[in-house]
């Protein structure tokens, strides 16, 4: 589903959540959405979930406003930290209630699921672990299969051979049902490989938007003897440098034609990848 959001603004009172953001998603894509803590990810994907009203701005989803637009929202599921079970009753009782609510629910893969996820179908749903309600907010989001799923930091509680096994099942579902999916994370590291476009807010802000590998093209390390790094690097976009001796490496952030990377391999500089949280970490800034 497209996403198309202009100039949106949402408020709590006198906190700016988000503050005139502008971002379009052509969809049909999985879409990894990073920030700081407090940058405005979850304000972002509760105005699309349709759980909060924007205070300004506009919001569409495959070109209609999404607010109170209940044959929308039926395709739009939002996958929230909390899980997204009612606590009485038993695992069960959770997945019939969740196909009552999902037009697109597949109950064989929710069975499969349970067994991936290690989840007994009798088992009480409120005497489960943070872990084990985790688990089954990703099981609804992907037995779901909205059109627009997405994921806020659903799968902290789990540990990482259940967090590994959603990446897997969500990756393989996706490409037999493909969707539009947007990932929330602080894990970017574990995930980021899923990802085919990357979206990084600040302080409610849009701070890039981009395919993935052009987002992870535009980083280089470059590692060598300090001052030929600083001359090197003079002029350019530098998020970082860290020294060891006479050794320095800085991040450049931007594209290095082919005679600036001849140039640097002249002057005995190693050029190297950056991973994308470190690109992360720099693009939005130190700790507040
Ligand atoms: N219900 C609320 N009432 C008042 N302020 C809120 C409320 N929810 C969020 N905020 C504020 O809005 C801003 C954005 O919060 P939001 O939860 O969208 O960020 P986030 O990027 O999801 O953060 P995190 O990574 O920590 O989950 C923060 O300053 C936060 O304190």
């Amino acid at each position: 589903m497209r996403i198309d959001v202009e100039d949106l603004v949402l408020r709590y009172g006198d906190v700016t959540a988000l503050d005139r953001l502008t971002l379009s998603l052509e969809g049909g894509k999985i879409y990894g959405l990073l920030g700081r803590n407090g940058s405005g990810k979850t304000s972002l994907l509760s105005v699309l979930a349709a759980f909060r009203k924007e205070s300004a701005g506009t919001v569409r989803i495959d070109g209609q406003p999404v607010f109170e637009n209940a044959g929308l929202t039926r395709r739009v599921s939002l996958i929230r930290d909390v899980g997204e079970t009612i606590d009485i009753g038993t695992v069960e009782d959770a997945l019939y209630f969740a196909e009552w609510l999902r037009p697109n629910w597949d109950a064989e893969y929710a069975r499969t699921l349970l067994d991936t996820f290690g989840l007994t179908p009798k088992a009480k749903v409120k005497s489960m672990s943070k872990g084990q309600r985790s688990a089954m907010g990703v099981l609804v989001g992907l037995a779901g299969r909205a059109p627009l799923t997405m994921f806020d930091e659903s799968y902290l509680g789990m540990d990482p051979p259940s967090r590994y096994a959603f990446y897997d099942a969500l990756l393989a579902d996706y490409m037999a049902h493909p969707r539009t999916i947007i990932l929330s994370t602080h894990l970017i590291e574990e995930v980021s490989s899923l990802f085919e476009e990357v979206v990084i807010i600040d302080h409610g802000r849009l701070v890039v938007h981009e395919e993935t590998q052009t987002l992870l093209s535009r980083g280089t390390a470059v590692t060598g003897p300090a001052e030929q790094v600083d001359t090197f690097t003079h002029g350019l976009t530098v998020l970082g440098a860290k020294q060891l001796g006479p050794t320095k490496s800085a991040m450049l952030y931007g594209d290095l034609d082919d005679a600036r990377r001849r140039k640097a391999v002249e002057a005995g500089l190693e050029l190297g990848p950056i991973a994308m949280q470190d690109l992360f970490i720099h693009l939005t800034g130190e700790p507040k």
